[in-house]
């Protein structure tokens, strides 16, 4: 958490310095009716491709835009209550997101869990998790994830970038015969597998406090400057664009880009030099952030005058953020502790300092990382899909019994028939995690307690779980750790 704070700071910096230099100025962006359009984005935004709307089937278009509203009218797409530099914010955007069954994607401090999409195998066993309309919807957006997984490998052997008008309206059902890169260094795999996507939408006329793009006068921004976050590095991002048809007969809908068209903006990161890119999107019109793009650069996306959704494919970097993955963890954790099967009496397997530190990594992964991260977002996932209810049971159950490991532990750092070397290294690796559990659990206990949470309607307010106080069926110990702590800071002076 300190680490965080100090790049947010440097950052900081970083930004004042850079709006110093500007002194108020505007640094030039360029619009397609612009001369130097094409080669700007040739010399310095080639990662950037269109891929217009022409190009997708039009029954793909079709499937996709009508599950995007089924998903907004079920009421799936909310805005999330982010935390930005130690602050809490909603995201100007309702959001949601979908993915490979037991997937997460964690930005700005928050853990979004995956609506499970479904494909034709049926894979993930997620027929009964929700009803026919959303899983319809979501074998839609599985459908353009393919499009795309298959898309942006195509576009990845062209190469070079294109321009609006360069880019070839074929079939695209056509260009799989199409020969595979060249293997390079690249840590993203040749065909990427974009895993999830996360749904955004806004409707600008019920916003009345965007923000104004700061450096190159864009316009008022949907969403601010950013890098995607937890991706894999160097992997694609797929951008499906639909803008609604506007009730004032169509302008910046389906037809000609206009003033009123929603666009994506793109920057070199920290560099005041380069002109800013503002690439205005059709209803339907798709881009791709290929290469180093999200890396070398920031995008934002820049409101039009019609509500719009997008659907944003990604390889999300999931090496710790799967259901699996944490369910091993856990495994790993409880490993250590064995319960007589007669008496249902407890004991630790092992008091290696190593052996306690990881199971107080785990404990505290799983309680921030899995279960607050969730019951925060209240209970906006299960109200339309039961996938995560039983796992997150699971969790739960398997996180008490690491507050029984904990219990073991503090009793053997307590035990004062044990040798004095073992009880310190117990009380110290004890100190560590505790401390921190009790400060993130402050903090989660501020976060569903700010005055932005409390304007949740109270199914999706956020949920302080797990939570127990005195009155509640007993827990191996206090949820509070103040005393606990200082009980183990006292025997670490005495020993
Ligand atoms: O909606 C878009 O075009 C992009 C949105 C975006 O940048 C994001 O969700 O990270
Ligand atoms: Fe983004």
């Amino acid at each position: 958490m300190k680490r965080s704070g100090d790049s947010e700071r440097k950052k900081k910096r970083k930004r004042q310095k850079l709006l110093q230099e500007l002194g108020g100025q505007h640094i030039p962006f360029l619009s397609p009716s612009d001369p130097g359009f094409q080669q700007l984005w040739e010399s310095s935004y080639s990662g950037l491709t269109l891929r217009p709307a022409s190009s997708l089937p039009a029954d793909l278009h079709e499937r996709v835009q009508s599950a995007l509203h089924s998903l907004q009218r079920r009421g799936c797409l909310l805005r999330d209550l982010v935390r930005i530099r130690g602050r809490d914010v909603f995201t100007a955007v309702s959001r949601t997101l979908l993915g490979k069954p037991g997937h997460t994607y964690r930005y700005l401090g928050t853990r979004l869990f995956a609506l499970p999409w479904h494909n034709e195998t049926g894979e993930g066993d997620t027929e009964a998790c929700c009803d026919r309309e959303l899983r319809e919807a979501c074998k839609a957006l599985w459908e353009l994830n393919e499009f795309f997984c298959q898309d942006v490998e195509r576009k990845e052997t062209e190469g070079g970038p294109e321009g609006v008008e360069k880019v070839p309206e074929e079939d695209p059902a056509e260009g799989q015969g199409t020969s595979k890169s060249e293997p390079t260094a690249e840590k993203a795999p040749a065909t990427p597998q974009f895993n999830i996507t996360l749904l955004n939408y806004m409707e600008p006329a019920a916003m009345n406090d965007l923000k104004e793009e700061p450096y190159y006068g864009m316009g008022k921004m949907a969403v601010s400057w950013h890098h995607d976050e937890n991706l894999v590095p160097s992997s694609p991002v797929a951008v499906y664009n639909y803008s609604c048809p506007g009730d004032k007969g169509g302008s910046s809908g389906e037809g000609d880009v206009d003033g009123t068209s929603w666009r994506v903006g793109l920057k070199v990161a920290w560099d005041i030099h380069t002109p800013g890119l503002a690439l205005p999107l059709r209803s339907g019109d798709c881009y791709y952030m290929r290469d180093d793009l999200n890396r070398t650069h920031q995008h934002c996306v820049l409101a039009g005058e019609t509500a719009r959704f997008s659907s944003t494919h990604r390889v999300a970097e999931c090496s710790v953020g799967t259901l699996e993955y944490i369910q091993r963890r856990c495994r790993e954790a409880l490993d250590n502790l064995q319960v007589d099967p007669d008496t249902g009496s407890k004991t630790l397997r092992s008091l290696q300092p190593s052996a306690l530190q990881l199971c107080e990594e785990i404990h505290n992964e799983v309680e921030f990382e899995w279960l607050r991260q969730y019951w925060f977002q209240g209970r906006r996932c299960s109200r339309f899909c039961s996938w995560w209810t039983k796992p997150m049971e699971q969790l739960e159950e398997s996180w008490a019994q690491m507050e029984s490991i904990t219990q073991l532990a503090l009793a053997a750092a307590e035990d004062e028939g044990s040798a004095d070397d073992r009880r310190r290294e117990v009380a110290e690796t004890l100190l560590t995690a505790l401390t921190d559990r009790q400060e993130q659990r402050q903090t989660w206990r501020d976060r569903c307690q700010s005055s932005l949470a409390q304007t949740l309607p109270p199914e999706e307010a956020p949920v302080n779980r797990p939570h127990w106080g005195e009155e509640d069926p007993p827990m191996p110990l206090p949820f509070d750790l103040t005393d606990i702590i200082s009980r183990v800071e006292s025997l670490l002076w005495r020993l």
